[in-house]
């Protein structure tokens, strides 16, 4: 990252129990999370949550009604008093690019560098441009671009006033799922080479992982989980988390001890301490990389629904009733509707909530 973006605050961005919302009432209530330098962080949930809400109020375009938000250690928002929008060094990108259809792609990232020599001005706009690889598109129009080329252009003006952090609400939901994937890899690596902050905000959890740093994790309003994509998957806080990050389901189990679990699946012992009393009953996520076919299994689960995917195939198998789970198998593995087919839990996080 470069030096001129970090102060001497160990964190870029700060919200401290943030609260506000619309004439209605309040959206987000105890909204808590920072922010580290030169970091990509998520607001990551459901149609609704308020996501886009926290980011009007991260740009300075909703009033907060309680909490504080700092800019490298600089206080930007509290209630009643807030720094104008255009005084925040925040920058944003949109899901409908809003780029100015009248302006070249060059004058649109151009265009907020109206202070600038016009050679000093055309210098950046050519770095900018380079940098998002649209050098040879300088002179088009917008409507003469795919999605994800206004997209970029979207994101070098945004870059262009060289602000310290980027907001980013759906970027990529307008193009199709493969260019998806790529830009929102470019993207990052666009700002990591710049040491560039963002927030983006998305509902798609495989793009929340592949670009961010932290992702929260919201529901009603407010934060359920605040942590690296790694952990949100693998040790979730709670229920919603858990269903919500990633696949999988819940099987019916009882504490054994505080690491080992009895279902129908057999005993499953993790790599984490719970502090029930044995007995208690549970609920026990699986998802569809903890069960391995193994044909020395004495447990066998049948075959319910079948999604065959290319490479991979995703099985729905019941051992009983209460006891169904999904399990993602190489596509070799091939089994037919009806089929027993042995198998076995391998699952290192062991994660279970009281029934
Ligand atoms: N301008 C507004 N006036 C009144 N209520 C609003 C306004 N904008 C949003 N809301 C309400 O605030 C709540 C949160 O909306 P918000 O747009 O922040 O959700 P979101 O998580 O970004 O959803 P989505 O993924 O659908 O964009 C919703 O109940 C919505 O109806």
């Amino acid at each position: 990252m470069t030096d001129k973006h970090r102060g001497d605050n160990a964190w870029l961005l700060e919200v401290d129990d943030l609260a506000c919302g619309y004439d209605n009432g309040a959206v987000v209530k105890s909204i808590h999370f920072a922010l580290g330098h030169g970091d990509i962080g998520c607001l990551l949930g459901p149609s609704g949550c308020g996501k886009s809400t926290i980011l009007r109020a991260l740009a300075g375009f909703l009033p907060l009604s309680a909490g504080e938000i700092r800019l490298d250690g600089r206080t930007i928002s509290l209630p009643g008093r807030a720094l104008p929008p255009e005084q925040r060094q925040i920058g944003m990108v949109f899901q409908d690019y809003a780029l100015f259809p009248h302006l070249t792609v060059a004058a649109n990232v151009g265009f907020g560098l109206g202070k600038l020599a016009a050679g000093e001005r055309e210098r950046k706009v050519r770095e900018l441009l380079e940098l998002v690889h649209l050098q040879d598109l300088a002179q088009q129009y917008p409507h003469e671009l795919s999605g994800g080329q206004q997209q970029r252009v979207a994101l070098a003006r945004a870059l262009a006033p060289e602000p310290t952090l980027i907001l980013l609400d759906e970027p990529f939901s307008n193009l199709d799922a493969d260019l998806r994937r790529r830009l929102s890899l470019d993207v990052r690596e666009i700002l990591k080479s710049l040491g560039i902050s963002a927030i983006l905000v998305t509902h798609d959890q495989q793009e929340a992982f592949a670009m961010c740093d932290q992702v929260a994790v919201l529901k009603d309003g407010q934060i359920l989980q605040w942590d690296v994509p790694y952990n949100l998957y693998h040790e979730p806080a709670n229920r919603f988390v858990a269903g919500f990050v990633g696949q999988g389901g819940f099987v019916p189990g009882r504490a054994l001890g505080p690491d080992t679990i009895e279902s129908e699946l057999g005993v499953i012992e993790g790599n984490r301490a719970y502090n029930w009393p044995q007995g208690t009953l549970l609920d026990v996520l699986i998802r569809p990389d903890d069960i391995v076919y193994d044909a020395n299994s004495e447990l066998t689960a049948r075959v319910i629904e079948k999604t065959f995917a290319g490479t991979s195939t995703l099985y729905r198998f019941r051992v009983s009733e209460d006891t169904e789970f999904d399990a993602l198998f190489r596509s070799h593995l091939d089994f037919h509707l009806g089929e027993q087919v042995p198998v076995r839990v391998e699952a290192e996080h062991l994660i279970a909530f009281e029934r």
